[in-house]
């Protein structure tokens, strides 16, 4: 896979993070015992924060810190109980909710929020099929934000940076008053759906609720926040859209990625006094780490963007690295958003978070275990609906003939200026595909592993501007770019996997806007029919007789341990309790 240009832990790091970790330890108990109890509220999710400075209440917390570590290590064996709230489980609780992180981070429902009869509130919540899972039993479900107007008061949208929207998509409205609230959250909702801001504003306001950033020491660097994100281009993109947040505010923001002068980041870094918020691919922040230039440990902030990206294998380790050099998750917030949730990383992400609410926006499709669209199953799995999906099953020695004319059709007359988006599985196959184009007269640039980082920046600049018109990439550029009016998307060669697929044609139709997407499917591809029929049968898209022919079983993953005969478990939903007589 392209794009995990930061890989392996060298083994003097692991050392060092193990010093850290326990210091890490040390020190985590030493600020959780000098935590001021007024900082705390009873709403607080795991009310590790309870302080008072009598030695009883100090014997009584440690009990309740050996029991809610007991109770973390139970949640990764089985679930805990999970309430769902849906259009009617969402009460007008004027909720005061505060967050972890020891800061004056708190989240209070507004006035005219409050003031909307419930059946508003139901009535959004069942329209854009917002699914609000709480894993604690405790906490009242909290209203979504219908409109901006309805956001508490800060000095952040004091400068009303959302002027140009309308009103908060779907993922922002639910998942803001939680995220606000210091909760960590899992959120997935479709591709170009405006999680970026789902996100940052709650990481920026977070910042603005807690002590400033510690002044950098010699060559280190201290940050309070970090987002990382699998590729480069995605990191500078996030970047700029947080740090265009950030700067309004006074804070500040800086991206850290592979491919470019080490000495250049770390010279920023150093020079702003280290930064409020690191955004960073996952390589280059672990290499930083190694070397002591960067501290996280007063990071209360963390996001994974592209989360089921950045928790399977090829970043498993620098994920554990990094979010193990911040303080503990009891400590620090953490949100994951994604498009994509396989089930396979859902166990794994619980590890790094306390009592998530996950928020999923869409009626998502269920598939059962083999693979059909069910009304419950393993897998959650939902492309954009408002990407028209054309599957066309062709020979493959002439899949490249047909992509030129899909190219020509799709810039005829008036259409000539239109940005296409053409994927390809393997770099040697974009600069080949870029060749055959640019010598039938095509203007077309690239965007793969192979190419120097400035090369890689130029393309897609050029791409961005509309100097060129076809970008051909590889799944380097399939996750997470937002670039404004790609009118359509073609998968030369299918990806490796369906949620590849699905992130790949959300670089169209973003923003609430149409797209297209066209696949061109061969026989080699025949082991993904059966997951590309349930996506566009989800998204009520044709399926074409020929797609069909290749069968509708859906090959399942095979699991490191236990080869393709594995089960894979929902580990959040409930068990059922079986009573022998
Ligand atoms: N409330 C809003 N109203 C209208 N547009 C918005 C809103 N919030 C964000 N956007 C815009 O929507 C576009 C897509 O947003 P964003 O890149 O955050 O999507 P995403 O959900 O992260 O997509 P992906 O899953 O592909 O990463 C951006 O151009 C962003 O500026």
């Amino acid at each position: 896979m392209t794009g995990t240009d930061e890989q392996a832990e060298p083994t003097a790091a692991k050392v060092k993070k193990d010093k850290k970790d326990k210091k890490d330890k040390k020190k985590s108990k030493k600020s959780e015992d000098s935590t001021p109890s007024t900082e705390e509220t009873p709403v607080n999710i795991d009310g590790d924060g309870e302080q008072a400075d009598s030695a009883s209440t100090k014997t009584k917390k440690d009990k309740k810190e050996k029991k809610d570590k007991k109770k973390n290590k139970e949640s990764k064996i089985a679930e805990p109980e999970q309430t769902e709230s849906s259009s009617s489980g969402v009460t007008n609780g004027e909720t005061v909710t505060k967050g972890k992180t020891g800061s004056s981070y708190s989240y209070t429902q507004t006035a005219s929020l409050s003031a909307l009869p419930q059946s508003d509130i139901d009535n959004f919540l069942a329209e854009k099929e917002i699914t609000i899972t709480d894993s604690t039993t405790s906490d009242k479900a909290l209203r979504p934000i219908l409109q901006f107007s309805q956001l508490p008061t800060s000095t952040l949208l004091s400068k009303k940076p959302f002027a140009s929207f309308t009103a908060p998509t779907p993922i922002q409205s639910a998942s803001w008053p939680y995220a606000l609230s210091g909760r960590d959250v899992v959120g997935v909702a479709e591709t170009g759906s405006g999680k970026t801001y789902a996100f940052s504003v709650p990481c920026i306001e977070s910042l603005m609720s807690s002590s400033k950033l510690k002044k950098s020491r010699g060559s280190v660097a201290f940050a309070r926040a970090v987002v990382v994100s699998p590729t480069r281009e995605l990191a500078m993109q996030t970047h700029e859209a947080i740090a265009k947040l950030a700067g309004l505010v006074g804070l500040s923001a800086v991206c850290i990625y592979g491919g470019a002068s080490k000495d250049a980041q770390r010279s920023l870094l150093l020079r702003n006094s280290g930064a409020d918020i690191i955004v960073a691919t996952p390589g280059r922040l672990k290499d930083f780490l190694s070397e002591g230039c960067i501290d996280l440990s007063e990071a209360t902030f963390a996001v994974l963007d592209e989360a089921d990206r950045m928790l399977d294998k090829g970043f498993e380790d620098d994920i554990r690295l990094i979010l193990g050099s911040c303080k503990p998750r009891e400590q620090r917030q953490t949100l994951m958003f994604t498009a994509t949730w396989p089930t396979s990383v859902r166990a794994l992400a619980e590890t790094f978070m306390v009592t998530p609410i996950k928020i999923t926006i869409g009626g998502r499709a269920k598939f059962d275990e083999d693979g059909n669209v069910s009304a419950g199953g393993a897998l959650e799995l939902q492309a954009n609906t408002r990407i028209t999906q054309k599957v066309e099953v062709v020979d493959p020695r002439g899949k490249e003939f047909r992509l030129f004319e899909l190219l020509k059709e799709a810039q005829k007359g008036a259409k000539k200026d239109d940005r296409i988006l053409v994927f390809c599985l393997y770099k040697k196959e974009c600069t080949r595909v870029e060749q055959f184009l640019e010598r039938k007269g095509i203007r077309v640039v690239s965007i793969h592993g192979d190419l120097r980082q400035e090369q890689r920046t130029r393309s897609l600049e050029a791409f961005k501007s509309g100097t060129t018109t076809v970008l051909v990439a590889t799944d380097v550029a399939a996750r997470g770019l937002d670039i404004p009016e790609v009118k359509l998307v073609i998968n030369l060669t299918f990806p490796l996997t369906i949620e590849d697929y699905v992130h790949r044609i959300g670089r169209t139709g973003r923003a609430g806007k149409q797209g297209n997407a066209i696949t061109l499917f061969t026989e080699h591809d025949k082991t993904h029919s059966g997951s590309l029929i349930n996506i566009l049968k989800a998204a009520n898209q044709e399926v074409p007789d020929s797609l069909m022919k290749f069968g509708t079983t859906v090959k399942k993953k095979a699991h490191d341990s236990y080869g393709a005969f594995y089960k894979e478990v929902d580990m959040s939903v409930k068990p059922k309790k079986i009573v022998f007589d």
